[in-house]
C-alpha cells in the first residue's frame, strides 16, 4: 500500500470514527440533557450537558435549601435532571395534595437503588423492606401487617415501654449533667440511646433490649443504620444517575453484602431469643411488635420479620432522635416557651408525677412545641422520593411514567402564606389546629400542621408511635428540667450537622440542666 492510499484509508477511518463519535455524543446529549417527553414542568436553573443538575447539587448548603432557592426562581413545581434521571420537585402543599394524595394510585411507587432493595432488604419477593419497595402487592402486604401493629390502640399497649425508656433517659441526663458541671454537656448521646433502645424495645420488648449508653452492640447498630440510610443520599446514587459511566464508579455491592451479614446476625439473634421466650410461655412475654406479628401472622417468614425489625430501626431511630435534638436546641433558645409549657404541666398534672397520654388533651401547647419543631426541622427534609407508575398530565404539563417525585418540606413548611413569620419558632400557631382536630374537624393536607410524616398512601406508618414517643419524652423533659444555654449566644439552628444527610440534626451543642422536680 503506497503512502497516498494509507493516508486515504486513515482519513476514511478517522472520518467514520469521528462521525460515529459525534453521533453518539449527540444522542447522549439529547438523552441526558433534553426533555424528550414534551412539556414537563420548567427546568431548574443551571442544567449542564450530560450531568444535568448534578454539579449544582454539590454546594455547601443542603439539597433542600438548593431546591427552595430554585422554587423562588422558577415556581413551586419544576424538573431537575439528575444525570439521566428526571426528578420533579414539589415545593407547595397544593401540588402534594393534587399528586401525592389525590392521584396516589400512580404517585406512590419507588425507584431506589438495588443496593437497598435487592441486597440490604433481600428483594421484593422475599424481603421486608417496606419503605423502599415499589408500590405493588408485596408492599401492600407488608404495609397491612405493620399498620395493624402500629394503630393507636396498639401504641397504647406499648406505653409501658415508652415510660420505662423515658425514666432511663432522664436518669442518664441527670448523671451527664452532674459530670458536665460548668461547661454543660451535649445531650446527643443520651437522646440517641433513648431513640434506639425505644425502637428496639418496641420491636422485641424491653427485657431483651437493655443496653447501657456505652454498649458496643448499640454502637454497632447505630453505625449499621447510618450506613443503610446513606444509600438514599443523591451523592450515593451516582451510578444510577450516570449509568453509562458506571464502569468508572466503584460498585458498593461488596460493602453492602458485609452490612447485610452484620444486620442479619444482629436481628437474627434477637429474633431467635424472642421466639424461644414465646415458645416457653407467650403470656410472660410483654406486648411488643414481634409478639403481635407472631400471634397474628403465623405465615410470615423469619427473613421478613428480621427485615421489618431493621426497617423499624432505620425509619424510627434517626428521625426521632433528630427531632429531639432540634427540640432541645429550640427550647434552649426559647426559655419563655419552656416556662409556658411548665406552667401548663403544673396546672394540669402537678409536681408529683410525670405526664402520661391521659394528659395529652390538657397540654395542647406542648403538642404545639412538637409540631413547630417538626415544621421547622423535618427529620427527613426531602421525605423519601416517590416514583410514578403511569404517564400523567398535570395542568399543562406531562409527567412521564418512571419520574421521581420529591416533596421539598423545607419550602412547604416555610410558605409565609400558610405560616406567617415562617422562620420563627411559634408553638401557638398550631393551637387552633389542635383544638379542631380534637373536635374531629378537617384533617386534609392543607389543614395539617406539617408534612414531616408525609401524606398519601406512603405516609409514615409509625406516625402514632412517633408522636406518642415524642410527647412522652418532651413532657418528661419539660417537667423535670429547665434547659439552659451555656452562653449568651443563641444555638445556631439555621444549619444542620451533615449537609448532605438524608436525615437532619443540629450541629452538636452543649446545654445545662436545672432540676425543677424529682424525676419520678
Ligand atoms: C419523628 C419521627 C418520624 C418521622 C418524621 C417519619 C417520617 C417518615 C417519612 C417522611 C416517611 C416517608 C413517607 C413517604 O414516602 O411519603 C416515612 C415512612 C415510614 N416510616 Fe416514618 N417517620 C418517623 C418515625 C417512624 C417510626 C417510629 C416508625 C416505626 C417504628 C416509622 C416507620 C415508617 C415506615 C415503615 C415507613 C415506610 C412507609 C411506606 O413506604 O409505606 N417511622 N416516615
Amino acid at each position: 500500500m503506497d503512502l497516498q492510499q494509507k493516508l486515504t484509508n486513515d482519513t476514511v477511518i478517522a472520518g467514520v470514527v469521528g462521525t460515529v463519535g459525534a453521533y453518539l455524543t449527540y444522542k447522549l446529549y439529547k438523552t441526558i440533557s433534553q426533555p424528550s417527553e414534551g412539556n414537563m414542568p420548567p427546568i431548574a436553573p443551571g442544567r449542564q450537558p450530560f450531568v444535568g443538575h448534578l454539579l449544582q447539587m454539590n454546594q455547601p448548603i443542603p439539597p433542600q435549601k438548593v431546591f427552595s432557592k430554585w422554587a423562588k426562581e422558577v415556581g413551586p413545581v419544576y424538573t431537575v435532571h439528575m444525570g439521566t434521571k428526571r426528578w420533579i420537585i414539589l415545593n407547595n402543599t397544593e401540588s402534594v395534595r393534587d399528586l401525592i394524595v389525590n392521584r396516589g394510585a400512580i404517585y406512590s411507587s419507588r425507584d431506589l437503588s438495588p443496593l437497598l432493595v435487592d441486597i440490604l432488604f433481600h428483594g421484593v419477593e422475599n424481603g421486608g423492606g417496606l419503605p423502599f419497595f415499589p408500590y405493588g402487592k408485596e408492599w401492600r402486604y407488608l404495609r397491612r401487617l405493620t399498620h395493624a401493629s402500629l394503630l393507636k390502640r396498639k401504641v397504647d399497649s406499648y406505653q409501658h415501654i415508652l415510660e420505662d425508656r423515658r425514666l432511663d433517659f432522664l436518669k442518664n441526663l441527670e448523671e451527664a449533667n452532674k459530670a458536665g458541671a460548668e461547661e454543660g454537656f451535649c445531650m446527643n448521646t443520651q437522646i440517641e440511646h433513648l431513640a434506639m433502645t425505644t425502637v428496639l424495645s418496641i420491636v422485641y420488648g424491653g427485657e431483651l433490649c437493655y443496653y447501657d449508653t456505652n454498649n458496643p452492640d448499640l454502637h454497632a447498630i447505630y453505625a449499621q443504620t447510618s450506613e443503610s440510610t446513606a444509600v438514599l443520599q443523591p451523592s450515593e446514587q451516582i451510578r444510577e444517575f450516570l449509568p453509562i459511566f458506571s464502569f468508572l464508579i466503584p460498585s458498593r455491592v461488596k460493602q453492602y453484602e458485609g452490612l447485610v451479614k452484620r444486620t442479619d446476625t444482629f436481628h437474627g439473634n434477637l429474633l431467635k431469643q424472642f421466639k424461644e421466650k414465646m415458645a416457653k410461655n407467650p403470656d410472660n412475654v410483654e406486648n411488643c411488635f414481634m409478639k403481635d406479628m407472631l400471634t397474628e401472622n403465623s405465615d410470615i417468614t423469619d427473613l421478613r420479620l428480621s427485615d421489618l425489625a431493621m426497617v423499624f430501626v432505620a425509619a424510627g431511630s434517626d428521625t426521632t432522635s433528630g427531632t429531639l435534638q432540634w427540640l432541645v436546641a429550640a427550647l434552649a433558645n426559647h426559655p419563655e416557651v419552656q416556662d409556658r409549657a411548665y406552667a401548663d404541666i403544673l396546672e394540669n398534672v402537678g409536681k408529683d408525677r410525670l405526664p402520661g397520654p391521659e394528659d395529652e388533651e390538657n397540654l395542647p401547647y406542648i403538642k404545639g412545641i412538637l409540631f413547630e419543631t417538626l415544621r421547622l426541622h423535618p427529620p427527613a427534609p426531602l421525605s423519601v422520593p416517590h416514583c410514578t407508575t403511569e404517564d400523567d398530565v398535570y395542568g399543562d404539563w406531562i409527567i412521564p411514567k418512571g419520574t421521581t417525585i420529591v416533596m421539598n418540606l423545607d419550602s412547604i413548611h416555610r410558605d409565609p402564606t400558610r405560616y406567617p413569620q415562617p422562620d420563627k419558632f411559634l408553638p401557638e400557631r398550631h393551637l387552633e389546629f389542635i383544638k379542631n382536630s380534637k373536635n374531629q374537624t378537617s384533617q386534609s393536607v392543607e389543614d395539617r400542621p406539617h408534612l414531616s410524616f408525609s401524606s398519601g398512601r406512603r405516609m409514615c406508618v409509625g406516625i402514632h408511635l412517633a408522636e406518642r414517643s415524642l410527647f412522652t419524652t418532651a413532657t418528661g423533659l419539660l417537667a423535670t428540667y429547665r434547659i439552659e444555654r451555656v452562653s449568651e449566644e443563641l444555638i445556631d439552628v439555621s444549619i444542620q450537622r451533615d449537609i448532605y444527610g438524608v436525615t437532619s440534626n443540629p450541629v452538636p451543642h452543649n446545654v445545662r440542666l436545672v432540676r425543677r422536680v424529682p424525676i419520678a
